[in-house]
């Protein structure tokens, strides 16, 4: 991050922001569009750059398009004068053209004398516009002597007056930085095919590095050995990025655009195209070659042998994480996505079969090829030199106007299935050839008519079936944890909406292990055991930050207070919560009112089911009564496993002790089984289910009798479970006075509202042994759920409500109900102008 006040003050020795490897960051036409743009790409570079990075731009908005027509213009204005000087009607259309191309570079001056203006104090202003115009005049000579030859010279200065200005922008506010002309050093040995030679390039650029201060370099433009200027085609300015990134041995690229990643298609004709976030080499220069509209056939080629990544990313939303091009593990080669090209040729002939047909595969690196049926597919602009080749073979060609779509994926050609797939998605489509490209990252059907956005869409459909990549974190890998993730390989195996869950994370108390390319869930604790490492929650957020997938859901079961805080964190970074954990649900109502506020704002998704009832159904068929326009008017029952099992198996023999620590063995009771002695479990129960319920409750609304004596309540956990038998004289007598009476004693939880008035208390009580609360299966819970629809005859849910199983497997129920949602979700693609 480059801090305006630091980078210009500190010594070139001493400068903290240089750093060892250093990054490529790339501006598109339409993120310097406007001062506007400009200021957002000057604090992007403020964010993200250091002083030792590379600075690469396109010319700013439509300039280069403009600088195209002036030189049309200037063409047909030669034409004319020279052709007919003499004639009536071309002396009147050279005006005409004269006048027009005058207006046009005057357009053109002004619209870059108020980017300057805008964005400069006067002084530097007036030095810039000085230099402005001298280049307009140079430009205006060569149009009107010898457009032709200036083709290039006259095109180069859209990439050359954006890098001028940025650099006085930057130096101005933020760094000290210089601009440096591609053409200066970057030296074509191939002008046909835009090939670098590296080894001149790299001296020519080492020489001009300026230490300390940040370099903005020209995109688009390089020189041949006569010294003229070149340009690199379109969209040259990503080539240049790449190129600079080979020059320099940069770690990382970073491609600034107005869209905020690759699309498994063309977003603005696919709407439900999701957002790829790491796509392996060899799978993205295949999407580049095949049509993909960010990333361009040439971009990546400089990359080859290098290790830099890849990265897209949106300058009008720099937060949002793009996608990344580089090498990845097993889970980014699952990535598949659809694209097509209209306006191909397929050229048919003899010429093209066998050693000749390879000759004319290296000449003209068709789209896609097939040398035993003697055809290959180009582009329209190919067919000329296409024929003229042939000419020299005297062959006879046919040519058909043809489109293709195509999958691409990893090694998706050399997978069966995939391919019956296509085939089957374009049945109701006439279809001249199906064919593996040649490295097995692409199959592909050549269309005889153009491809249709609506075959686009129902390909991708069928293809990608819209699925998301989910990656998972579990939280606490203790009891319930560890029996959770048991149950994971079975599970993804087993449910469909679950096919596309990764779990990336296992976070204990003070070790977590984090593996982007995801963690074999057959052997989860293993790897935990091995290789997790100590972290804070400052680096688990950090990480949470930038993930790379389309969304992220973390499983809280620990019983950590601490790790509930981090809900707000998680919320506002759109992760989705499942907690088993009852803090964050039973917070204060100011906290808890924030955590909603805050999910449904980022569309996080929390769900807690198991903090009550276990895996029983009971929070969410609360919630589905409010739905149905249902009024809850009381909740009551025993809520508490541990405290369930324990009264129906205490009959005063075995003492009271013994029971709590079979039911501690058990995996039933809270890690401190004071918790639930004390009432207050089921204390937190009582307000996470008046809150589903709708009432605005807190825990000092709810009474709470407290079975831990004074003495025992301040203690550490090991010396209470030494002391447990200071319980039993206790429990004894409680049991005595109510056998006495025919009754038994049960932990009973009661909410009542009656007129606007609430009444809420969690207690001992004694109940006659009819009493419907009374007759439970040990660990039971039942729940009573008086209502509008439910008044005279109540709900009643009941069954075991503590456990591993069934706890672990309410996890379960939760992860595929979010799956579910999140796979039906569709995602909202960011590009400038379309939202
Ligand atoms: N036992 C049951 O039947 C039920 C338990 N729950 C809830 O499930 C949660 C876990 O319960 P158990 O597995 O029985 O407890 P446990 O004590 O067996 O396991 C909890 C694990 O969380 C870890 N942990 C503690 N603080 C952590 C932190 N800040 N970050 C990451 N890990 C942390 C601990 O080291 C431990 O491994 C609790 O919140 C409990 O209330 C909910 C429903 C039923
Ligand atoms: N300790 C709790 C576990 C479930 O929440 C209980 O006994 O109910």
């Amino acid at each position: 991050m480059i801090d305006s006040n630091t980078a210009v003050t500190l010594s070139p020795s001493k400068n903290k922001l240089v750093k060892i490897g250093c990054n490529v960051h790339k501006f598109g036409g339409s993120s310097l569009a406007t001062s506007a743009c400009i200021e957002r790409v000057v604090e992007i570079i403020r964010q993200h750059c250091q002083l030792n990075d590379i600075i690469v731009v396109s010319a700013n908005g439509n300039t280069t398009d403009a600088l195209f027509k002036l030189y049309q213009i200037s063409v047909e204005l030669q034409e004319v004068t020279l052709l007919n000087p003499e004639q009536a009607r071309s002396a009147k259309e050279a005006k005409t053209l004269h006048r027009q191309l005058l207006e046009t570079i005057t357009t053109l001056e002004t619209a870059q004398a108020l980017l300057i203006d805008e964005l400069l104090n006067a002084s530097s202003a007036a030095r810039l516009k000085s230099l402005l115009s001298d280049n307009i005049a140079q430009l205006s000579a060569n149009l009107l002597s010898d457009p032709v030859s200036y083709e290039n010279d006259l095109l180069a200065f859209g990439d050359f007056w954006s890098a001028r200005l940025l650099s006085a922008v930057l130096s101005e506010s933020v760094c000290p930085s210089y601009m440096l002309d591609a053409r200066e050093f970057l030296l074509l040995k191939d002008e046909k095919n835009c090939a670098i030679d590296y080894s001149e390039s790299e001296k020519g650029f080492s020489q001009r590095r300026q230490q300390d201060k940040l370099v903005i370099v020209t995109g688009y433009i390089a020189r041949n050995k006569q010294q003229q200027t070149c340009t690199l085609g379109r969209n040259g300015s990503d080539y240049s990025a790449t190129i600079m990134a080979a020059l320099s041995g940069a770690r990382n690229v970073t491609l600034w655009t107005d869209v905020d990643g690759i699309y498994s298609a063309d977003p603005r004709v696919v709407p439900s195209a999701r957002k790829l976030h790491r796509l392996p080499n060899a799978v993205a220069n295949e999407l580049g070659r095949l049509g993909n509209p960010v990333l361009h056939a040439k971009t990546l080629q400089p990359l080859t042998n290098h290790n830099t990544h890849l990265h897209v990313a949106s300058s009008f939303a720099p937060d949002i994480s793009g996608s990344e091009i580089g090498k990845f593990g097993q889970i980014a080669k699952q990535e598949l996505s659809v694209t097509s090209l209209n306006d191909l040729i397929l050229a048919k002939s003899t010429s093209f079969f066998a050693k000749s047909g390879e000759l004319a595969v290296s000449e003209f690196a068709p789209i896609c090829y097939n040398l035993d049926e003697g055809y290959i597919v180009v582009t329209q602009e190919q067919q000329k030199s296409v024929s003229q080749w042939l000419a020299s073979h005297d062959t006879e060609v046919t040519f058909k106007p043809v489109a293709i779509i195509a999958i691409v994926g990893h090694g998706v050609a050399k997978q069966g299935d995939m391919r019956a797939r296509f085939k089957r998605a374009l049945k109701h489509q006439q279809t001249l050839h199906f064919l593996h490209s040649f490295n097995e990252h692409s199959y592909i059907a050549i269309l005889p008519e153009l491809c249709s956005s609506e075959v686009l869409n129902n390909v991708h459909a069928d293809m990608t079936k819209d699925a998301k990549n989910i990656a998972l974190v579990v939280a606490g890998l203790g009891n319930i944890g560890q029996r959770f993730l048991t149950m994971l390989p079975k599970q993804i195996a087993r449910v469909s909406g679950l096919e596309n869950v990764h779990l990336v994370g296992l976070v204990g108390a003070s070790k977590a292990l984090i593996n982007t390319d995801g963690i074999d869930v057959a052997n989860a604790l293993e790897h935990y055991q091995q290789q997790a490492q100590q972290y804070d929650s400052e680096q688990l957020l950090a990480w949470l930050t930038s993930h790379p997938y389309d969304e992220l859901i973390i499983v809280d079961i620990t019983p950590s207070e601490a790790f509930s805080h981090l809900y707000q964190e998680f919320f506002a970074r759109g992760i989705h919560v499942i907690g088993a954990n009852k803090w964050a649900a039973s917070s204060s109502t100011e906290n808890y009112q924030q955590l909603i506020s805050t999910a449904e704002k980022n569309k996080s998704i929390w769900l807690g089911n198991t903090t009550v009832g276990a895996g029983l159904p009971i929070n969410s068929t609360i919630k589905e009564l409010l739905n149905s326009g249902d009024q809850i008017s009381e909740i009551s029952g025993i809520f508490s496993g541990t405290l369930s099992w324990l009264f129906q198996y205490y009959d005063g023999v075995t003492p009271f002790s013994a029971l709590l620590s079979d039911a501690l063995s058990q995996g039933i009771t809270e890690p401190d089984p004071r918790e639930d002695l004390s009432g207050r479990d089921v204390q937190r129960k009582l307000l996470i289910l008046a809150r589903c319920a709708g009432f605005e409750l807190s825990l000092a609304d709810i009474d709470c009798q407290s079975l831990v004596p004074v003495a025992l309540r301040d203690i550490s956990l090991a010396e209470f479970l030494e002391r447990t038998s200071e319980l039993d004289e206790m429990f004894l007598s409680r049991l005595k006075q109510a056998q006495d009476k025919t009754c038994v004693i049960r932990y009973v939880a009661r909410f009542i509202s009656e007129n606007d008035q609430v009444t809420a208390k969690v207690s001992l009580e004694e109940l006659s042994e009819n009493d419907a609360f009374a007759q439970l299966t040990p660990c039971d819970n039942v729940f009573q759920i008086k209502s509008d629809w439910y008044q005279d005859n109540a709900l009643i849910i009941r069954g075991p409500g503590a456990g591993r199983d069934v706890t672990a497997g309410g996890i379960h129920a939760d992860l595929v109900t979010i799956c579910q949602q999140l796979n039906h979700r569709h995602q909202q693609v960011k590009i400038k102008g379309l939202n």
